[in-house]
C-alpha cells in the first residue's frame, strides 16, 4: 500500500513545477498588473480637471485635450487588461500543464495496490479537475484579486491625500461594504453548492438509468426509474430557484450598499464644496472613486470560492504526490538472456485487508518449462502472476527470476524479459503500428511487423485493412474481433522476445476457430521460453510440463502433468474428471 510515512517534499515539488524557470514572466506579469491597476485611478483625476477647467471657462480646445487624454487612458486600460489576461492565462496554463504532466507521470508510476484503491475517474479528477481549479486560480484569482486589491488600495491612498476626513470615511465605507458582501456571499454560496450537487446527482442518475436501460426494461423497472428521475429533477429545480434567488438578493443588496455610498460621498463632497474646502471637480472625483471601489470589492468577494476550490485542489494534488510507489525501481541488475528460471521462496502476500491470500509458497521452475497453474476462483492465481511481473512485491519471502531477486532487477529489464498476456487486451485508438509497438516502446521495422502478423495468422486480416500499418484501430477505426485483439497482444509479446511468458486466461473468451489460431500462436510463442499458463479450460493445458494446483493461496499439488493425469487420486486428475463430468466439452473448470 502506498504510504506517506516518509516525509516527501511534495509541496516544494508542486510549487517548483508551477514556478521554476518562470520567474521572469511572473515578474513581468507583476509589472503589467501594477500598471493596469493604476490606470483606472487616472480617469477621475482627468474628469476633475475637465470639470474645474470648464467651470473656469477654459477654451474648448484645452478641454478637448483633457477629453482626449481621458479617452487615451480608458483605451490604454482596456488594452492592458487584455494583455494582462492573456499573459496570466498563458502562464497559468503552461505552469499547470507541467503539473498535469507531473501528476499523470506520478500516478502511472504508482503501483497496482494504489490503482486498486483509486478509480480512473478519481485520477482524472486529480490530474484534470483539481489542476484546472489551480489554473483558474492562477489566471483569474491572482490577476483579479491582486489587481482589485491594488486598485482599492490606490483609491484609498489617493482619497486620503485629497482630504483625510473623506479618506477615513471612504475607508470605513469599504470596510462596511466588504463585511456586508462577505455576509451575503456566505448566504448565497451554500445555495449555489447545493444546486451543483443537485445537478451532479441528476446527471449521475440519468447516466446510470441509461446505462442500465436494458435491465430496467427487461425487469419492468421503467416506472420506478422515471419516478426517481422526477424526484431528482424536482430537487434540482428547487435548488436552482433557491440559488438564483440568493444571487439576485445579493445583487440588490450590493447595489443598495453602493447607492448609499454614492449618496454619502456626494453629501460629504457637497458640504466641503460649500465650505470652500474642495472644488466641484473634486466632488465628482470623490463620487467616481466611491463607485470605483465596487468592482474590486465584488471581485475579491466572488473570487473567494475559486480560492477555496484551488486550495482544496492544491491539497489533493499534494496528497497524490505524497503517495509513494511500494514497488520501487531501485534494482540495478538486468535479467539474463534466454529462457528464465522461476523460484518462489516462502512467498506470502496480503492485499490492504492484511489477510494473506498467498501462504508460504515454494516453487521451482526450470528454464524453458511450461507450468500450468490451476485452482478455483479466488485461489490466488492472478495474484501470483502479479508478483512475477512485480506489479506487487511479496509481503514475505522472495520471488526470483533468472536466479535474481526481482527487487534487485531494473524494472525496465523486467518489463522487457517478462511478458503477460491476459484476456483483457487493451487496444488503443491509434494505428496498427503503434498498437503493436506500444507507441514505439518496442522497436521493429515495418517488414518485421508484417512478417509477425503473417506468422500469427493475421495476414489476411491485415491485408484487408485500408491503410496497412497506418490503419487506425479502436472505436473510430477498423474493427477488431476478440480473437484478433488477442493475436495483436501476442504480437506485442513477440516483439520483446521475453524469457518468461505469463498467460492469464488468455484464450478463455474465444470461439473454437479463433482459439485454434491462437493455440498455434501460443505454441510458437512458448517455443524456447519459460511459461506459466493459467487456464480455466483444463483442455488448454496440454502443453504444460508441470501442473501446480492452488487452493486458498496454498500449493496443494505440484508435479509433472502426465504423472498427475495418470494418478487417479491426484487433485488435477480429479479436476479433469469433474470438468468432463460437468459435460463441458471445452473442459471448463467451474
Ligand atoms: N486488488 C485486490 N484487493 C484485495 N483483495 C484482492 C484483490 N485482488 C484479489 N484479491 C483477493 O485475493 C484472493 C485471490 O484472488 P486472485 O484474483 O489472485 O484469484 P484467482 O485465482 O486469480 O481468481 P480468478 O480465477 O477468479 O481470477 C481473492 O480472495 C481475492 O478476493
Amino acid at each position: 500500500m502506498a504510504t506517506a510515512e516518509v516525509a516527501f517534499p511534495s509541496r516544494q515539488r508542486l510549487i517548483g513545477v508551477l514556478a521554476r524557470g518562470r520567474e521572469p514572466q511572473l515578474a513581468g506579469l507583476g509589472v503589467l498588473l501594477i500598471a493596469s491597476s493604476a490606470l483606472p485611478l487616472a480617469g477621475p483625476q482627468l474628469l476633475r480637471a475637465f470639470i474645474d477647467h470648464a467651470a473656469q471657462g477654459r477654451s474648448v480646445s484645452f478641454l478637448a485635450g483633457i477629453a482626449a487624454a481621458f479617452l487615451g487612458v480608458s483605451l490604454a486600460h482596456q488594452a492592458l487588461s487584455v494583455v494582462v489576461g492573456y499573459v496570466s492565462t498563458h502562464l497559468a496554463w503552461v505552469a499547470t500543464n507541467a503539473l498535469r504532466e507531473e501528476v499523470a507521470r506520478h500516478a502511472l508510476d504508482l503501483d497496482l495496490s494504489f490503482h486498486d484503491g483509486h478509480s480512473p475517474g478519481e485520477l482524472i479528477e486529480r490530474t484534470d479537475g483539481d489542476v484546472t481549479a489551480l489554473s483558474t486560480f492562477m489566471s483569474s484569482f491572482v490577476v483579479q484579486v491582486a489587481g482589485s486589491a491594488l486598485t482599492l488600495l490606490g483609491v484609498l491612498v489617493v482619497v486620503l491625500l485629497e482630504d483625510w476626513r473623506i479618506g477615513l470615511g471612504m475607508f470605513g465605507f469599504v470596510l462596511i461594504a466588504a463585511l456586508t458582501l462577505g455576509k451575503f456571499r456566505d448566504f448565497a454560496v451554500p445555495r449555489a453548492t447545493v444546486r451543483r450537487e443537485a445537478s451532479a446527482r441528476l446527471f449521475g442518475e440519468i447516466e446510470e438509468r441509461l446505462t442500465g436501460a436494458d435491465d430496467l426494461r427487461a425487469n419492468g423497472g421503467g416506472a420506478y426509474a422515471v419516478r426517481k428521475f422526477q424526484q431528482a429533477l424536482a430537487f434540482f429545480i428547487r435548488a436552482s430557484i433557491r440559488a438564483s434567488m440568493a444571487t439576485r438578493t445579493m445583487w440588490v443588496i450590493t447595489a443598495a450598499v453602493f447607492a448609499v455610498g454614492g449618496v454619502l460621498s456626494l453629501a460629504a463632497g457637497t458640504l466641503l464644496f460649500q465650505a470652500g474646502a474642495i472644488s466641484l471637480g473634486t466632488v465628482y472625483l470623490l463620487f467616481r472613486y466611491t463607485s470605483l471601489v465596487r468592482d474590486p470589492l465584488e471581485q475579491i468577494s466572488e473570487q473567494q470560492q475559486i480560492a477555496q476550490e484551488a486550495i482544496a485542489g492544491f491539497a489533493r494534488v499534494q496528497q497524490l504526490l505524497d503517495e509513494r510507489p511500494t514497488v520501487r525501481d531501485n534494482g540495478t541488475k538486468t535479467l539474463p538472456a534466454g529462457p528464465l528460471s522461476v523460484t518462489l521462496d516462502q512467498v506470502s502476500f496480503a492485499y490492504h485487508s492484511g489477510t494473506n491470500v498467498l501462504h508460504s509458497i515454494n516453487l521451482d521452475l526450470q528454464p524453458g518449462k511450461v507450468l500450468g497453474l490451476v485452482g478455483r476462483t479466488g485461489s490466488g492465481k492472478t495474484t501470483l502472476t502479479r508478483l512475477l511481473l512485480r506489479l506487487l512485491d511479496p509481503t514475505e519471502g522472495a520471488v526470483r527470476v533468472g536466479d535474481l531477486d526481482l527487487r534487485n532487477v531494473q524494472l525496465e529489464s523486467l518489463r522487457q524479459r517478462v511478458a503477460l498476456v491476459t484476456q483483457d487486451v487493451q487496444l488503443f485508438g491509434a494505428n496498427v503500428r503503434d498498437n503493436l509497438t506500444l507507441f514505439g516502446a518496442h522497436r521493429a521495422d515495418d517488414d518485421r511487423l508484417v512478417e509477425l502478423l503473417d506468422d500469427l495468422g493475421l495476414g489476411q486480416w491485415f491485408r484487408a485493412l485500408p491503410d496497412g500499418l497506418d490503419t487506425m484501430l479502436g472505436p473510430d477505426g477498423a474493427g477488431v474481433s476478440a480473437g484478433e485483439a488477442q493475436l495483436v497482444a501476442f504480437a506485442r509479446v513477440f516483439l520483446r522476445d521475453p524469457g518468461l511468458v505469463v498467460l492469464d486466461e488468455a484464450t478463455s473468451r474465444l470461439d473454437p476457430l479463433s482459439e485454434e489460431r491462437i493455440e498455434r500462436a501460443i505454441d510458437n510463442l512458448l517455443d524456447g521460453r519459460t511459461a506459466i499458463v493459467i487456464a480455466h479450460r483444463l483442455g488448454t493445458l496440454h502443453r504444460a510440463d508441470e501442473i501446480v494446483v492452488l487452493d486458498h493461496g496454498r500449493i496443494v499439488e505440484h508435479g509433472p502433468r502426465q504423472a498427475l493425469v495418470d494418478t487417479r487420486a491426484s487433485r488435477f486428475a480429479g479436476l479433469l474428471a469433474t470438468a468432463s463430468g460437468q459435460q463441458d466439452s471445452e473442459g471448463v473448470l467451474r
